[in-house]
């Protein structure tokens, strides 16, 4: 991606560069950070052969993501911690809502909605995926933009549809998914970030997860920025969802890095920062069970993971 002016996205590149080494953290202050980054997980499972079973099991480790005698060696059994969210299509929404309770876990629902991951459908198709989703049982509704209207540089059609998107979430969260892989410039990523807030994004997200390119520093920063920009501007805090390839726990820390450095300590907790991830957790846990038991687990020892 290339934005207009070169010094910018090199002054970019630099800041994300130092964001893994400048600043890094290890042992119980590392076990806290990851603990942190699971209250902010999106546990995502967006697959063609998602079943009531999968859907299940992911609700109950959004319940509980890391085994009690890990919690208990880290003081934080009581603490209650849970996953930020489970996200998965509309067609599973009220298989988690049967899970969860079923379980006795009590962990918001996420949908993808609008024709997702390419959102080439009818708006109103589209909108009427979002009420389906919402009298379901959604409380957050991750929607994509329109990329065609982006690439165009219809940035009113893109701000029309999304606030339309918005009306239909009634009081559910809106999380507006840029697509930011394939937008093509960073100043798109920026118009279309201010454009989403405008139209009343609840947060902005990267990716789908199913873009060549999904969460990368570079293009996260200018997101953040925006988001930095329009609090100053007017006083509306908006989240961010970096998400796609989101593996290791380290990528975990950085990313809670970058909210740190550019958007303070506010932006560390569920209600304005998540990482949407269908495969972090097992790092996550791994790296608990080493910190508590110094040595890595083998699968079998965190076989929910
Ligand atoms: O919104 C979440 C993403 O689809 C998850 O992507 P991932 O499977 O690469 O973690």
């Amino acid at each position: 991606m290339a934005g207009k002016c070169s010094c910018k996205l090199a002054c970019s590149k630099k800041t994300v560069r130092n964001l893994g080494t400048r600043r890094t953290v290890k042992k119980q202050w590392q076990a806290a950070w990851l603990l942190r980054a699971i209250t902010c997980v999106d546990l995502t499972t967006l697959s063609g052969d998602d079943t009531f079973t999968n859907v299940s099991r992911l609700c109950f480790k959004a319940g509980h993501p890391v085994k009690e005698d890990i919690l208990k060696a880290l003081g934080m059994e009581d603490k209650g911690i849970t996953c930020g969210a489970v996200c998965v299509y509309p067609n599973r929404v009220a298989d988690c809502v049967k899970s969860l309770k079923a379980a006795n876990v009590n962990v918001p629902i996420a949908s993808v909605a609008t024709g997702f991951p390419s959102g080439q459908m009818p708006l109103k198709t589209r909108l009427e995926e979002i009420r389906q989703a919402v009298q379901d049982g959604a409380t957050e509704i991750d929607i994509v933009i329109n990329r065609t209207y982006a690439l165009n540089g219809n940035w009113k059609g893109v701000y029309d549809e999304v606030q339309a998107m918005r009306e239909a979430c009634g009081d559910a969260h809106l999380k507006t998914i840029l697509a930011t892989g394939e937008l093509g410039s960073m100043v798109n990523v920026y118009k279309a970030s201010l454009v989403c807030m405008m139209a009343g994004a609840d947060f902005i997200k990267t990716s789908t997860g199913k873009e060549g390119v999904n969460a990368i520093l570079p293009v996260a920063l200018v997101m953040v920025r925006a988001i930095r920009e329009y609090y100053q501007k007017t006083g509306y805090k908006v989240g961010f969802k970096p998400a796609g390839g989101i593996r290791s726990a380290k990528d975990a820390c950085t990313w809670l890095m970058l909210m740190k450095e550019e958007l303070g300590d506010e932006w560390l907790s569920p209600h304005l920062f998540r990482l949407g991830a269908s495969a972090l957790l097992l790092d996550i846990e791994r790296q608990l069970f080493h910190y508590v038991y110094g040595k890595y687990a083998a699968l079998h020892e965190i076989p929910m993971s």
